[in-house]
């Protein structure tokens, strides 16, 4: 496999007048051809800089990029073609179809009008092209923005937080429409807080907190590499829920005392949870094996929830001592 994408060491300071914030710190970051990539991060972790740093909108300070083995910023006139993105929510006119957009935008960038019927087909939206962009949803918008990225057909779909706003059924047009371009044979790189949604679209994953990468590999390598097993135990009565996981700690385990149950991890056979317990006389109702998502391991490696729809700011950069000048404000 050959990377379509690649980010090694980056790095990338904002300055103002509080000081100097560091937004990217070392980043590095590989995505595989023909993959759906899931680019995860809290809020304020760096995903938009980064996807700005590379469609060459923002500076860095340092680190290394290629887009399609080519180094970019340097090669991105030769790339840009092969790249289509969205980084920030386009403006649409309310009284255009998607069609006319559509057709307008082929015009400017030289594309054949005739891609533009193929990829209204693509997003799904042929039968709504001639309907005022009005009168669309929020997901239907969402999927126009798609396709104007789609338009010159690129190789690798770059797209920040496509599915912020959308409904369960939006989310789910969103997710076949990803999965329709992967097998198409595109690259796309999604990021992303709505870690149920990347575990069920991405093939692989990144995942930046404060700057830095924390885990990266195809879902199931992340998922893997911090599972912790963890085994939930219940017992026939509540009350000795203190003393049971007292004796399930000396015997080596971590234990965590939850309202109705407890939570155990580091045994390696269950029998002896129940065996030390029924020792002392209490009796197991439940022991069921608790499986590692996604969001357990996020939580794990960015210290912090998601919620999804929720647009909570969790700012873990890093404040640095204020130095010579470099990047800046509102680059
Ligand atoms: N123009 C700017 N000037 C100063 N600081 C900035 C600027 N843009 C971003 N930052 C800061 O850099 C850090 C990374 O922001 P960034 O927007 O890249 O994060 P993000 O992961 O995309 O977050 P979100 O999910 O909220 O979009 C944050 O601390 C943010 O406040």
């Amino acid at each position: 496999m050959s990377a379509v994408l690649e980010i090694q060491g980056l790095q990338k300071t904002y300055r103002s007048r509080k000081g100097v914030r560091k937004a990217l710190d070392g980043f590095d970051m590989v995505v595989e051809a023909g993959q759906v990539h899931g680019f995860l991060g809290p809020n304020g972790s760096g995903k938009t800089t980064t996807l700005r740093t590379l469609l060459g909108l923002i500076r860095p300070n340092a680190g290394r990029m290629a887009i399609l083995g080519r180094e970019v910023p340097a090669a991105l006139p030769e790339v840009a073609g092969s790249v289509g993105a969205i980084v920030e929510s386009p403006q649409f006119f309310g009284n255009f179809s998607a069609q006319d957009t559509l057709l307008l935008l082929a015009d400017a960038g030289g594309v054949e009008r005739a891609r533009v019927f193929e990829v209204l087909e693509l997003v799904g939206l042929r039968d709504r092209a001639k309907d005022r962009v009005k009168t669309y949803s929020l997901g239907m918008k969402q999927r126009l923005a798609v396709a104007s990225a789609l338009l010159k057909n690129p190789r690798l779909l770059i797209l920040d937080e496509p599915a912020n706003g959308l409904d369960p059924g939006g989310i789910r047009e969103m997710r076949t429409l990803m999965r329709n371009l992967a097998e198409s044979g595109m690259t796309v790189v999604l990021s992303s807080h709505i870690l149920g949604e990347i575990q069920l679209i991405c093939d692989s994953v990144t995942i930046i907190a404060a700057g830095r990468r924390v885990a990266a590999g195809s879902v199931a390598e992340v998922l893997a590499q911090h599972a912790t097993s963890s085994v939930r135990v219940r017992l026939e009565s509540a009350v000795d829920l203190p003393a049971s996981a007292a004796a399930l700690r000396e015997l080596g385990a971590q234990v965590s005392l939850e309202q109705d149950h407890l939570m155990v991890s580091g045994i390696a056979q269950p029998s002896a949870i129940t065996r030390t317990l029924a020792l002392r006389n209490v009796f197991v109702s439940e022991l069921a094996p608790v499986s590692v998502d996604l969001e357990s391991v996020f939580l794990e490696l960015t210290g912090t929830a998601p919620v999804a729809g929720e647009h909570r700011q969790v700012d873990q950069t890093v404040m640095a001592q204020a130095g010579p000048a470099h990047g800046g404000w509102g680059q």
